[in-house]
C-alpha cells in the first residue's frame, strides 16, 4: 500500500474536516479498535494497560480499552483529566461499559505496569508542543522502567515526547516497540534516532473519501507496486540503440573509481551503451563500458557536437566541476548531477529533466546551513534545494526523500551494509540508465532509488554490513525482476 507522510498541520486539518462532516467520533472509533487489535495480537490473552493523556491521542486510547473490555480482556486504564469533547465522551462510555479509570500518575503507571503484558502509549501525539512538561516526563520515565523490566510498549500514533516533525527527539521519550499510526506516517516515524524509538509501525488507514487524506498529506511513501509500474517494458525487437545511450562525466586522478561504479550501474539499469568521458586513465572495470579520456573534459564538452540519451555528471570529476555541470544543464538533455557537480553556483540551473543526488553533507553545502539541520527534518530540506536548484531532488539517506515539483516522496526499504563509499556513484549511474530508458526525471529518481535499495537488500543478504557498491550493481537485475515480478522479456 502506498502510504502518506503527514505533519502535525495536515493531521488538523484533516481532523477538521471530519468534525466539520461529522466524522471524527466514527475516525476515532476506528484507531481505537486498531490499536485495539494490535494490543490484544501483543498481549496474548494477557491484562492490558492504557494510558491516555489529555488530547484525541489519549482518546483513541479510551476507544481502544472499550473494544479490548469488550473482547473479554483484562484492561487496567490510568487517564489525565481532559477537555477534548471527544475525549471526555469516550472516557464516559468507557465508565458505562463498567472499566474503572485510575489517576494517571508515575507511581500508578509504575504499580499498574506490574502484571501487565502490554502498555499502551495514548499519552501524547501530534498536538505534542516540546519540551515535556515536568509530571509527564515522569510518567513517560516509568513506562520505559516498565518496558525495561519486560511490558511490551504499543504506541498510538508515535512515542510520546517525539516531535512528529523531527529525525531528533527533543528529549527523552516513550521507547516503543510497535506504534500505530492512523490514516498515514510522521517524518518523526521515517528519520533519524526517532524512528528508531518507534519499534515496528503498522499504519491503520481509516475509512476517508480518497482525496482528504491526499490533500493535506505532506509526503508519501509508495509501495512496490507503484514503482515497479514505472519500469520500463521492452519490445522483443529491442536493441542497444533503443535502451539508451549514457555518458557518465567524471574520474579524475586518484578519483577514477567513482566514474566506473557509476558507468557499472549505468550497465547494470539496463543502459543499451555506456560511455565513461574522464580526465583520466579509468580501469576498465568491465569490458562493456566504453572509455574516452579526454586532455581537457571541460573543452571537450564544450565543442562536441555529439550528444547521448542521458547523463550523469561529477562523480570524482573533482575542481572544476561545476563549469561542466552547466554546460552539460545547457543541453537540456536527461542529466544526473552527482557529487562534485554538487555546487551552490548552479542555484536555478536545473532544468525539468535533471536529477540532483546529494547527500546530507552535500545537501547542506547546497543550501548554506549545517548537515544536522538537514538530517533533522529531510523533507523540509529536499523540498528547499527542489524550489532552489529546479529539476528533481534525490536527498540520500535512509530511507532517501525524491523531491519534483509536484510533492515529496519517501523511498522504502534498503540495508545498512550500503553506508560504504561509492553507493552513490552507482545510484546516479542507475538514474541515468533510466533517464536514458524514457523515464521522466522524477520517474526515473523514484524507480532508481528503490531499485538501487532493493538490490543493497539483496547483496546485504550475502555480505552484511560488509557490502561494497559493486556487490550491489551485480544485484541489480535481480531486484529489477523482484520489482516487476519476473516481468522484463519482451512484450
Ligand atoms: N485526523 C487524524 O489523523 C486523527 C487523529 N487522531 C489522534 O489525534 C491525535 C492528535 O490529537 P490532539 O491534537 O488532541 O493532540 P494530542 O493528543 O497529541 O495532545 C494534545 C494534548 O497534549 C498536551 N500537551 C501538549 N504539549 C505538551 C507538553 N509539552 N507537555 C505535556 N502535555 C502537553 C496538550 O495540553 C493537549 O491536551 C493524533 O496523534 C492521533 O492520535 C485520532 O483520534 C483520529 C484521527
Ligand atoms: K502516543
Amino acid at each position: 500500500m502506498t502510504e502518506f507522510v503527514f505533519r502535525p498541520a495536515g493531521v488538523a486539518a484533516l481532523d477538521a474536516r471530519l468534525e466539520a462532516a461529522g466524522l471524527l467520533d466514527p475516525a476515532m472509533e476506528e484507531v481505537g479498535r486498531a490499536v485495539a487489535e494490535a494490543a490484544q495480537g501483543l498481549a496474548g490473552g494477557g491484562p492490558v494497560l492504557l494510558l491516555a493523556g489529555s488530547g484525541a491521542n489519549g482518546g483513541d486510547a479510551l476507544v481502544a480499552a472499550r473494544y479490548l473490555a469488550g473482547w473479554g480482556a483484562e484492561v487496567r486504564v490510568l487517564a489525565a483529566p481532559s477537555r477534548h469533547a471527544l475525549t471526555r465522551l469516550n472516557r464516559e462510555r468507557l465508565a458505562a461499559f463498567g472499566v474503572e479509570v485510575g489517576e494517571l500518575t508515575p507511581g500508578a503507571v509504575t504499580r499498574e505496569a506490574w502484571g501487565s503484558v502490554v502498555l499502551v502509549d495514548g499519552l501524547l501525539g501530534t498536538g505534542f508542543q516540546p519540551p515535556l512538561r515536568l509530571e509527564l516526563a515522569a510518567v513517560v520515565e516509568a513506562v520505559n522502567a516498565a518496558r525495561g523490566a519486560g511490558t511490551r510498549v504499543l504506541a498510538i500514533d508515535l512515542p510520546s515526547g517525539l516531535d512528529a516533525t523531527s529525525a531528533v527527539p527533543p528529549g527523552e521519550s516513550v521507547r516503543a516497540d510497535v506504534t500505530v499510526a492512523p490514516v498515514g506516517l510522521k517524518p518523526a516515524l521515517l528519520f533519524g534516532e526517532a524512528a528508531t524509538r518507534a519499534g515496528e509501525v503498522r499504519v491503520a488507514a481509516l475509512a476517508l473519501p480518497p482525496d482528504w487524506a491526499a490533500g493535506e498529506a505532506w509526503a508519501t511513501r509508495p509501495d512496490d507496486a507503484a514503482v515497479a509500474a514505472l519500469l520500463p517494458v521492452r519490445r522483443a525487437d529491442a536493441h542497444k540503440g533503443t535502451a539508451g545511450d549514457v555518458w557518465i562525466v567524471g574520474g579524475a586522478p586518484g578519483m577514477v573509481g567513482a566514474a566506473a561504479l557509476a558507468g557499472l550501474g549505468a550497465l547494470r539499469a539496463g543502459a543499451g551503451r555506456v560511455t565513461l568521458h574522464s580526465g583520466a586513465e579509468v580501469p576498465l572495470v568491465t569490458p562493456e563500458l566504453m572509455v574516452r579520456r579526454h586532455g581537457d573534459p571541460g573543452g571537450w564538452l564544450a565543442g562536441t557536437g555529439e550528444r547521448p540519451d542521458a547523463v550523469a555528471v561529477g562523480m570524482g570529476l573533482g575542481p572544476g566541476a561545476a563549469g561542466l555541470a552547466r554546460t552539460v544543464l545547457g543541453w537540456g538533455l536527461p542529466t544526473v548531477l552527482d557529487a562534485d557537480a554538487l555546487q551552490p553556483e548552479l542555484a536555478g540551473a536545473g532544468h525539468d529533466r535533471c536529477v540532483w543526488t546529494p547527500h546530507p553533507g552535500e545537501a547542506a553545502r547546497l543550501l548554506g546551513v549545517g548537515t544536522a539541520e538537514v538530517t533533522r527534518d529531510p523533507l523540509t530540506a529536499a523540498r528547499g534545494l527542489q524550489e532552489r536548484f529546479g529539476g528533481v531532488v534525490v536527498l540520500k539517506g535512509g530511507p532517501s526523500v525524491i523531491a519534483h515539483p509536484g510533492g515529496r516522496w519517501v523511498s522504502r526499504g534498503g540495508h545498512p551494509g550500503m553506508a560504504s563509499a561509492g553507493m552513490g556513484d552507482t545510484l546516479a549511474g542507475v538514474i541515468a540508465a533510466l533517464l536514458g530508458q524514457g523515464l521522466s526525471a522524477a520517474d526515473a529518481a523514484l524507480a532508481g532509488v528503490r531499485l538501487h535499495a532493493r538490490a543493497g537488500e539483496r547483496a546485504g543478504i550475502r555480505h552484511g554490513y560488509g557490502l561494497t557498491a559493486t556487490d550491489v550493481s551485480a544485484q541489480l537485475g535481480g531486484a529489477w525482476l523482484d520489482l516487476t515480478g519476473g516481468a522484463g522479456r519482451g512484450c
